[in-house]
């Protein structure tokens, strides 16, 4: 599962008019033999992709909902290595293309190349980084490239205009949109100024836009689908799954598919 399948995962869903929809988990909640069953759920309900969330103990751009995801895998003992074994592990009975959001200490200890080796043979398509700026990929990049993993870049509400350009023109799988000024979480209102945010970056970009931070409601997945390729959505995912609130879940993921909802 190489990023050829987080393209071809995209294409599919635009060839059938459809917005992409990538859900993200913390490995680890909940103990890490609990993964494989929240993959097979959310690939039965039609996700696009999986980000999976690497358990890191200073989170920076992250709300309390995924903090506390976050604390409850590393007290649960995960580490990114038993995490990769795992993967490796149930790989074959998986068909939706994984995504990894680590921030990069954990990806440095491990060692860059040991790294991108290991999560390739894990399965995983494509991974973001969100403290590793574009100017200081250099390092990891060839590797990523050997394995042929997508790095998928960031792009927030106060980037300019010649610094979006650059990001959304090295970044592969698709662009990743932030679509609020702070951390990763639930809010109620949306920036009234997105459409033109993703205007700007759709116009760069070769690659699927898509948004996200705050989004939670299967209203906003449509209207804000609407504005762009897709969206993805962590912290309603992981409050939904606490409450076993799966038919939400279920919900969520279809709101961005033209033939139920619309
Ligand atoms: O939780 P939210 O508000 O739905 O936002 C998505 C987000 O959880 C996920 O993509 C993510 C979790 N941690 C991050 C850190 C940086 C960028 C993105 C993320």
């Amino acid at each position: 599962m190489t990023k050829a399948y987080l393209n071809d995962a995209f294409q599919q869903v635009q060839a059938r008019g459809d917005k992409a929809f990538v859900p993200y988990i913390m490995a680890g909640d909940g103990g890490l033999e609990s993964l494989g069953e929240k993959i097979s759920f959310l690939e039965k309900a039609g996700v696009t992709a999986i980000e999976i969330g690497i358990p890191f103990s200073d989170p920076v751009a992250d709300g309390p909902t995924i903090q506390q995801a976050g604390t409850r895998a590393l007290n649960e003992g995960t580490s990114l290595r038993d995490i990769l074994a795992y993967l490796t592990d149930i790989k074959s009975d998986l068909q939706v293309p994984l995504i990894f959001m680590t921030y990069l200490n954990p990806v440095y200890k491990y060692g860059l190349e040991n790294f991108s080796r290991d999560a390739r043979e894990a399965g995983v398509s494509g991974l973001i980084i969100p403290d590793l700026p574009i100017e200081q990929a250099d390092g990891i990049i060839p590797y990523l490239k050997q394995e042929e993993i997508a790095l998928i870049q960031l792009v927030t509400l106060t980037s300019p205009e010649e610094r979006i350009k650059k990001i959304v023109e090295a970044s592969e799988g698709f662009v990743y949109a932030v679509t609020v000024n702070g951390i990763t979480g639930e809010r109620s209102n949306v920036n009234q100024y997105l459409g033109s945010y993703l205007n700007r970056i759709k116009k760069y970009s070769h690659t699927p836009v898509l948004a996200g931070f705050g989004i939670s409601t299967p209203e906003q997945v449509k209207d804000i689908g609407d504005k762009c390729d897709g969206v993805v959505v962590g912290s309603k995912i992981i409050s939904l799954w606490e409450e076993g609130n799966q038919e939400e879940i279920e919900k969520l993921a279809k709101a961005g598919q033209s033939k139920t909802i619309r």
